[in-house]
């Protein structure tokens, strides 16, 4: 028995001691012979994959990106095998339409299983390509106008209902908690067939899915950028997903379920609707995915696993990033020191429009520059994704700023990081809608303009940008444009929550910036605003 147990042990620290020198081997290599060995960064970062895992952990690892472009310049190597950019010629380089490059592991870790796959998710190009063709026929221009009624009705009873004082100042509202239930209903409404109406007052077991999708996304961030994700991707099929199933907290297990159900409830409504004229039919996304059609043989283009996958997706890139540039917008034109910026905004809005119903999509949306100019600006600070989208060398390598880099190598740049880069914007930290609007007065010249737009991608570029841009567009402007006109709106007085705290360290102890935690997408605070109905 005594000598079973000796055995376990010298068996035990055989495998221990192989262990450690591997992981030491491994030290050794990343440090002194991987091909990005010359790419400065931190010495325990170009070492391991643990530091960036803990930062995403924490939800602070765009500051800790932005941090370390700040000492080490314009290239940094954040992970053994990753290297990252912070120029617009570098952005050009890999995000372009011609690019030697597929998303990489990442994306492929959010796959709950293999049937899982969907637009995103799908890092094989031909395959996403394919697939892209067919999620493109859901976001023509005609679908996006049939789309934007629904999101104007919902903007509609959304404003009605965050005044809750008809003469003075409402109560101050938790601004996210209330745009994640209109986006949420917005959401639910194009891809799911039905309003969810978590933004009405009273009980709603739904209320809780914003948060559960929040729960989803930084649960599967912590896997996808976990330091061992090549043993997570090949554990995966091998047991790994039903394990992730069981232990996956109950909000994340919530949110699955409430996908399934809608999706079974949607299909059923859409085989009753197709007896009908199409004037009678709804017309939402769920709705053009049904009936499109694969271009190259006329068959149905999506079976009832791949809707059930595209719905998903749709419900959580459609609500957090629209969610993350309306909250940040508005907690930019809410700051005191903005006031005249928003007093601007209101102005253009109020008189290009004779009522908030009247903000629809046309040419006089087309004119309201320092509209769109506001958002943008928004999102050039408040980028809905913050990291990096990993991209993944393919065979034959890849050339960026001139040096080359070999297959296998994963290559990519922060939005966040892009945004703040002084290079390009100049007075990068300050909100300045100007920047986007070439004027004699302000001196902002086309050649100011073109350079920050050369930096600012906010709905990514090349092959898989966002198939949602003008649709989000349109609900962006239209929750701006339609509030501001019908109110008045301030920060409750002295109230700097959502904004940076000196407690949370570097880069976020700012209260006039407003804070991201970093979960693929962003997760965010505040502000805290009151409305009141417009005076002049
Ligand atoms: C302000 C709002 C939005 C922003 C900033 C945004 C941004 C982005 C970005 C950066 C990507 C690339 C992600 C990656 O490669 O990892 C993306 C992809 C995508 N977005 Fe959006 N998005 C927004 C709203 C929407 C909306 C409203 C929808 C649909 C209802 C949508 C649907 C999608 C889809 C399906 C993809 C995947 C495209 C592909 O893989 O080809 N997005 N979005």
């Amino acid at each position: 028995m005594f000598g079973d147990n000796l055995q376990y042990l010298k068996i035990g620290g055989v495998l221990l001691s192989l262990a450690i020198v591997h992981i030491f081997a491994r030290f050794i290599y990343n440090i002194f012979f991987h091909p990005l060995a010359k790419v400065p960064g931190s010495l325990f970062a170009r070492a391991s994959g643990i530091p960036s895992w803990w930062h995403a952990y924490k939800g602070d690892r765009h500051i800790w990106l932005w941090q370390l472009f700040q000492i080490h310049g314009p290239k940094i190597r954040p992970e053994p095998n990753v290297v990252l950019f912070c120029d617009p010629e570098a952005y050009r380089d890999i995000y372009g339409n011609k690019s030697n490059v597929q998303r990489s592991g990442f994306y492929l870790a959010w796959r709950r299983n293999p049937k899982d796959v969907h637009t995103l998710n799908e890092v094989d190009v031909e395959k996403h390509a394919y697939r892209r063709k067919l999620l493109n026929v859901s976001f023509t221009d005609k679908s996006v106008r049939a789309a934007s009624k629904f999101v104007f009705r919902h903007i509609d009873r959304w404003n009605e209902l965050i005044v809750d004082n008809h003469d003075d100042w409402s109560t101050p509202v938790d601004f996210t908690k209330t745009v994640e239930k209109l986006v949420f209903d917005i959401s639910g409404d194009l891809c799911f067939g039905k309003s969810f109406e978590t933004k009405e007052p009273g009980d709603n077991p739904l209320k809780i899915i914003p948060h559960s999708i929040i729960g989803f996304m930084k649960f599967y961030y912590a896997i996808a950028r976990s330091p061992f994700l090549d043993l997570v991707l090949w554990l995966k099929p091998r047991g790994l997903n039903q394990l992730f199933e069981v232990i996956s907290p109950p909000s994340v297990k919530y949110f699955n379920k409430f996908v399934h159900d809608s999706v079974t409830e949607r299909l059923q409504l859409q085989q009753e609707q197709r007896q009908k004229p199409e004037a009678e039919q709804r017309l939402d996304i769920f709705h053009f995915l049904c009936e499109a059609k694969d271009p190259d043989t006329g068959l149905p283009a999506y079976d009832e696993q791949a809707l059930r996958a595209e719905a998903s997706l749709l419900v959580i890139a459609g609500s957090d990033t629209s969610a993350t540039s309306l909250t940040a917008a508005m907690f930019y034109l809410s700051l005191p020191s903005q006031a005249h910026r928003l007093e601007k905004l209101v102005k253009e809005l109020r008189t290009t429009f004779q009522s908030a119903e009247d903000i629809v999509i046309g040419p006089k949306l087309t004119s309201c520059v320092y509209l769109r100019a506001c958002i943008e600006e928004a999102m050039r600070l408040s980028p809905s994704g913050p990291s990096e989208l990993p991209r993944l060398v393919r065979a034959g390598g890849i050339t960026i700023m001139g040096d080359y880099y070999p297959a296998g190598i994963v290559v990519g740049t922060s939005s966040f990081s892009n945004g703040r880069n002084e290079r390009v914007f100049g007075d990068s930290y300050v909100y300045r809608p100007e920047r986007w609007i070439v004027d004699e007065a302000t001196q902002v010249t086309q050649e100011d303009v073109d350079r920050a737009r050369a930096g600012f991608h906010p709905f990514l570029t090349g092959p898989g940008n966002c198939v949602g841009r003008n649709l989000a567009i349109i609900e962006l402007q239209a929750a701006v444009g339609r509030t501001l006109w019908r109110y008045d709106m301030r920060r409750a007085p002295g109230s700097t929550y959502g904004g940076g705290s000196p407690e949370l360290g570097w880069g976020q102890r700012d209260p006039d910036h407003y804070r991201l935690i970093d979960a693929y997408v962003a997760v965010h605070n505040g502000p805290m605003l009151q409305f009141r109905k417009k005076r002049v």
